[in-house]
């Protein structure tokens, strides 16, 4: 073993030993609240609940409440929860007592900077206060145009698949995931990433595609990193990665870190390239020719950074964030956009094959919209895209009823992010809006907590709550957001989500500051897609005579893979059925 590799695993093993004490201090603490027994010495509920963890989840909630103790790793005890006062306990009333745990802070610091998903405190109440307006609904609508551009461009390829009369069965899932790059690259970035166009990947794009997945990959090493952020500067933390992975090691493990060290200098020196043109762009009023991010069209410098280059040049000297600041944002916001948006626009197109009758109804009304918004115009030049389909405007296409109903519900049933996590900072207390057990079996209101306690904040729990959503909580009925009001409040009871009353993304300060930009992209796509197409379930059986069937895996994410024996079951998949619309 060389020397600096004896480094490396001397840090490493240090590291492991301070966590090893930090857990079992945490041990100490006791968490008087009722929840299921143990089911591993190591990992206790932890496998159970996070690994394909759908109806586990919920099957907890329903069995002990709204909040419950679960077992975590080394013997840990955290506090699972989904009760609407308790999480705006957490995540509102007393946010400033409950932290982003130190594994996803430090975490993110190494990986993408000093965006608003690595900062805490004053910072990133700071960083917010900048960013907040830069998502405001009038950038949204100067937005739109861009990601219909990458709507349409993913109806063209699918379109020229297919016919009228014979279906196509196509794995629509990296065309998804394709696009929701390119409307992030172009939308945040005002970068032209042209994900869409195959054969034409360069080493940003594609280092950002597979950003996400390369950390889900590294997952092992998430716990050891807070000791080793604390304990040594970012280029000794660097040093550390370098020789831990030089390859004389070479598991599969070692080379998972080591992909996503390359990966990350790529995406951070890719970053930089572009925030430095930015911010020429923005001191020279011309359009600068060597500009490689700009489709034009009118949409230079309506890019969610150029705005915020804009409000940060003009704000006052105290507010302003620095250069690596802004720069941290431009990663946190490709990673916080990508994967999530992907998983909703797959989810709601599969929820579209299954149910036909509700894909006939959603396309019945954004055609009628399109009519009746090309018959007011004079001019069909400002209508149409380049591919001749019609474009809605910003307000029609987000106002239009059933659309807007498919896409909540989806998001209710199946929150991208299913569940979250939170410490506590100091001791208190959460309060509870529907009592719980304690271990002996008393009723409780309230439950005392240590100083960092973690919590597992459950968006799937609280989004399938029966007590607020009613008995078809876990039904997937679009129809509910027509037929009342105070969809998501029963007795006066609701969650404190800053969409509907969900807790899809999530309520307070660290909520998704993008949901109204998910929230256009995803009616976008169906807005592109469904006049255009048809999509059922696969039905033809494969050389083999097996038809496939879809299941969605939930870990971090949801992911929609193919049951064996026509899958595999594991890799990412989701094939439909497609043919062109009659007319
Ligand atoms: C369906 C799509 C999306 C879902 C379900 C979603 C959900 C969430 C959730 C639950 C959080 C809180 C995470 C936490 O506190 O640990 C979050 C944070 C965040 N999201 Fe989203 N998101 C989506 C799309 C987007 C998009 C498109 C963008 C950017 C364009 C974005 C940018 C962010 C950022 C920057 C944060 C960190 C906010 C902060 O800490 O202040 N998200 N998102």
């Amino acid at each position: 073993m060389s020397f600096p590799q004896l480094i490396g695993y001397s840090v490493l093993t240090l590291a492991v030993w301070k966590l090893v004490q930090r857990r079992a201090s945490r041990k100490a603490n006791t968490l008087d609240v009722a929840g299921p027994a143990s089911e591993h010495w190591l990992k206790g509920n932890m496998e159970s609940i996070c690994v394909d963890g759908f109806e586990r989840c919920l099957k907890i909630a329903a069995d002990y409440g709204g909040a419950i103790k679960i077992h975590a790793f080394f013997g840990d005890k955290w506090l699972y929860v989904s009760d609407p006062r308790a999480l705006y306990h957490i995540l509102v009333k007393e946010q400033h007592n409950f932290e982003e745990i130190d594994d996803f802070i430090f975490c993110n610091k190494l990986v993408f900077g000093a965006g608003l998903i690595s900062t805490l405190g004053e910072q990133h109440r700071r960083q917010r206060k900048m960013l907040n307006p830069v998502f405001s609904i009038s950038n949204m609508r100067e937005l739109l145009p861009i990601i219909q551009h990458v709507s349409h461009q993913l109806k063209s390829i699918l379109v020229s698949n297919l016919s009228t009369h014979n279906s196509v069965e196509l794995d629509v899932l990296p065309w998804i995931s394709r696009s929701s790059l390119d409307c992030v690259c172009e939308g945040v970035l005002g970068y032209h990433s042209a994900a869409l166009d195959t054969g034409n990947e360069n080493e940003y794009t594609e280092a950002l595609r597979m950003l996400s997945s390369s950390i889900s990959k590294t997952i092992v090493f998430r716990p050891i990193v807070p000791v080793v952020v604390r304990n040594f500067s970012l280029y000794w933390c660097k040093k550390i990665a370098d020789w831990l992975t030089i390859s004389w090691l070479p598991t599969q493990t070692m080379r998972n870190l080591r992909e996503l060290r390359h990966i990350v200098e790529i995406a951070d020196s890719g970053s930089r390239t572009i925030f430095q043109e930015k911010k020429a762009a923005l001191a020279a009023p011309s359009p600068m020719p060597s500009q490689s991010y700009d489709t034009s069209g009118g949409t230079r410098g309506k890019d969610i950074m150029s705005i915020m280059l804009k409000a940060n040049a003009s704000s006052a000297e105290g507010d302003r964030l620095s250069d690596a600041e802004l720069l941290g944002q431009m990663n946190v916001m490709i990673f916080a956009g990508l994967e999530t948006t992907t998983a909703a626009v797959a989810r709601v197109l599969y929820m579209l094959a299954k149910h036909p009758h509700i894909q006939q109804q959603l396309r019945a009304e954004i055609c009628d919209a399109m009519t009746a918004h090309q018959a007011l115009e004079v001019d069909h030049s400002h209508t149409k895209d380049s591919f001749g389909s019609v474009r809605l405007p910003y307000d029609s296409l987000m106002n239009l009823p059933f659309l807007d109903a498919v896409v909540r519900e989806t998001l209710r049933v199946y929150p991208s992010l299913p569940v979250l996590a939170r410490k506590t900072t100091t001791v208190g207390s959460v309060p509870l809006q529907f009592p719980v057990r304690s271990v002996s079996g008393e009723e409780i209101n309230t439950i005392p907590v240590a100083k960092d306690q973690i919590f597992v904040i459950s968006v799937l729990a609280a989004n399938h709550n029966q007590a607020v959503w009613g008995e078809d909580a876990s039904e997937w009925k679009p129809e509910r957001w027509l037929n009342s009001t105070q969809v998501g409040v029963k007795d006066g009871v609701r969650y404190a989500g800053v969409y509907s009353s969900m807790m899809t993304f999530l309520a307070g300060n660290r909520s998704c500051i993008g949901f109204k930009f998910a929230e256009m992209e995803i009616k976008d796509a169906l807005a592109a897609l469904l006049p255009a197409i048809h999509f059922a379930l696969p039905s033809e059986p494969d050389d083999s005579g097996n038809v496939k069937e879809i299941y969605w895996k939930t870990s971090v994410f949801h992911t929609p893979v193919v049951k064996a024996p026509a899958g595999d079951g594991e890799t990412p998949h989701l094939p439909l059925s497609m043919r062109l619309v009659r007319e």
